[in-house]
């Protein structure tokens, strides 16, 4: 029989922290071996002989987390937000250094969410306008969400690489934040309200017509199948893979 995978959780008594620890805890080719949170010591995981970490905590933390694991020779699996193009390119940095290690960072590990932006790039050349509305409940810390930044950036990619036009927008004059915040020439506008889990529309227009995409993550065991995974796959896959989408397909 293979042995279960070692597996130490960061930010493990968060939202998706606990729900983690609860997925990998119920797998059986998996084993939770650290739970570590806020003012605990990292050495915890390395100690219990963790072969792969997950990180949910916020994105403040995250990066020292990431160089940690990446130095201690851990595999990670990310799911934290807040990756600029900046910040993964001194992930890449760090792991040149180590390059037997894998590092999955995914701004959504909802499958459905996955889709959701593989539809919106292959939708975005067709039309002349595309918006972004994200939804969240009201303890998120980031906006926009992370999802609604790499959704926008996928379809500015797509919109470029077909020679799109500009976005028709004649808005002269703005309150702020009216036209919410743009994300490589993507509008993207964020609310924030109780009840809510993790939201998003992508509203494309033009002549005549609208097409919506719209993903609904009801509660947060939506994102474990893609969790368990990244955690299953990241351990063969050295460097740094982002997203889903290479282990779906
Ligand atoms: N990629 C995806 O599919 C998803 C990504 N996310 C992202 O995951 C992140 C976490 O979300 P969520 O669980 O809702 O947030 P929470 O605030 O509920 O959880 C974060 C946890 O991390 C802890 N923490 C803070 N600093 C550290 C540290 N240095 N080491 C270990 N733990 C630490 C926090 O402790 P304390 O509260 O004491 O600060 C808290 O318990 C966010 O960036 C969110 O956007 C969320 C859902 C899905
Ligand atoms: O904070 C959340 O809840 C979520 N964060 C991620 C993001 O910023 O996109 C993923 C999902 O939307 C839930």
């Amino acid at each position: 029989m293979t042995e279960a995978i070692r597996v130490g959780v960061l930010g493990a008594r968060g939202r998706m922290g606990l729900e983690v620890c609860k997925a990998v805890d119920a797998a059986g080719d998996l084993e939770l071996v650290a739970m570590i949170d806020q003012g605990d010591w990292l050495f915890n995981a390395s100690d219990a002989g963790a072969q792969v970490l997950v990180d949910f905590t916020s994105p403040d933390v995250v990066m020292d987390n990431l160089h940690w694991a990446i130095e201690q020779g851990i595999h990670v699996v990310v799911g934290t937000s807040g990756f600029t193009e900046e910040r993964l390119d001194r992930v890449r940095g760090w792991l040149s250094g180590k390059p037997e290690v894998g590092v999955l960072i995914a701004p959504n590990f909802g499958i459905g969410a996955v889709l959701m932006m593989q539809f919106a790039a292959r939708a975005a050349r067709y039309f002349e306008s595309a918006e972004i509305i994200e939804q969240h409940h009201p303890r998120k810390l980031d906006a926009p969400s992370g999802t609604s930044m790499h959704t926008a950036k996928v379809i500015a990619e797509a919109r470029a690489a077909a020679g799109c036009a500009p976005m028709p927008d004649a808005t002269k004059e703005e309150q702020l934040g009216a036209r919410g915040t743009d994300i490589d020439g993507v509008r993207v506008h964020s609310i924030r309200a109780a009840g809510l889990v993790a939201h998003q529309e992508v509203l494309f227009g033009t002549t005549g017509e609208t097409l919506t995409i719209r993903h609904d993550s009801l509660d947060r065991s939506s994102f474990m199948p893609g969790v368990l995974l990244a955690v299953r796959n990241v351990i063969n896959r050295p460097g740094l893979t982002i997203g889903l989408d290479p282990l779906l397909d």
